[in-house]
């Protein structure tokens, strides 16, 4: 059966780093999201997301979009129907909003995989290090942009706590396997 392993949970958390992994180890694609933020360092067009001006971003059809600060992410369908045409299992890197649009609208082709650590500082050492701005580091560890799983999600999540890379990819390894079995 399709279905989409959502990944969600605060900057810095390691949601690039799982997608990546699953892509390179299980040929799982990403289905890339459309944002009007500027590229990062080592970011690709295409690749990373969609990148988009204001005026490209508003000619799109999207399945469900937000905003975090000036900026906008949205993510679409079509985007999505073709990433399952490569594989059974995609992933999505969405925020907690977005958590809901998918559940509610794809129910039980949706795996959840809410990624933390267990405290905030390594989060913000890890963005520090990534060459985040302090000021939006700022911005994304507080208030609604830090992502918490809210309760009445969490009968849906399969919670990854990433404060060791090699014992993550061992967990995903066996939430693989089983996914594959479905
Ligand atoms: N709902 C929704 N959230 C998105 C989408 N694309 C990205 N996001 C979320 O937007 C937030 C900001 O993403 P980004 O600027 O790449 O920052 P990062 O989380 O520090 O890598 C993250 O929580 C993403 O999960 C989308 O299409 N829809
Ligand atoms: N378990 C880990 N231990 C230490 N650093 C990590 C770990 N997982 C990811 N990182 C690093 O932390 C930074 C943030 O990870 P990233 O995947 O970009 O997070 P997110 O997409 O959730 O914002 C990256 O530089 C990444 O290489």
């Amino acid at each position: 059966m399709k279905k989409i392993i959502l990944i969600a949970g605060p900057s810095g958390a390691g949601k690039t780093t799982i997608s990546d992994y699953l892509y390179e180890k299980y040929d799982i694609p990403r289905v890339l999201t459309h944002t009007t933020r500027p590229m990062r360092v080592g970011e690709k067009q295409n690749v990373s997301y969609h990148f988009e001006t204001d005026d490209s971003f508003k000619q799109l059809h999207f399945f469900e979009h937000v905003k975090y600060g000036s900026y906008q992410y949205g993510s679409s369908r079509e985007a999505l129907n073709l990433a399952w045409e490569k594989h059974d299992l995609v992933s999505l890197i969405v925020d907690i909003q977005g958590v809901y649009s998918y559940i509610k609208q794809l129910g039980d082709k949706v795996y959840f995989l809410y990624v933390t650590t267990s405290t905030k500082e390594e989060l913000k050492e890890r963005l520090l290090k990534r060459g985040d701005d302090p000021e939006k580091i700022k911005e994304r560890l507080s208030g609604n942009e830090l992502n918490l799983l809210p309760a009445d999600l969490k009968q849906y999540a399969h919670v990854i706590v990433n404060d060791n890379l090699n014992k993550t990819k061992e967990t995903l390894n066996s939430i693989i396997s089983r996914l594959e079995e479905d």
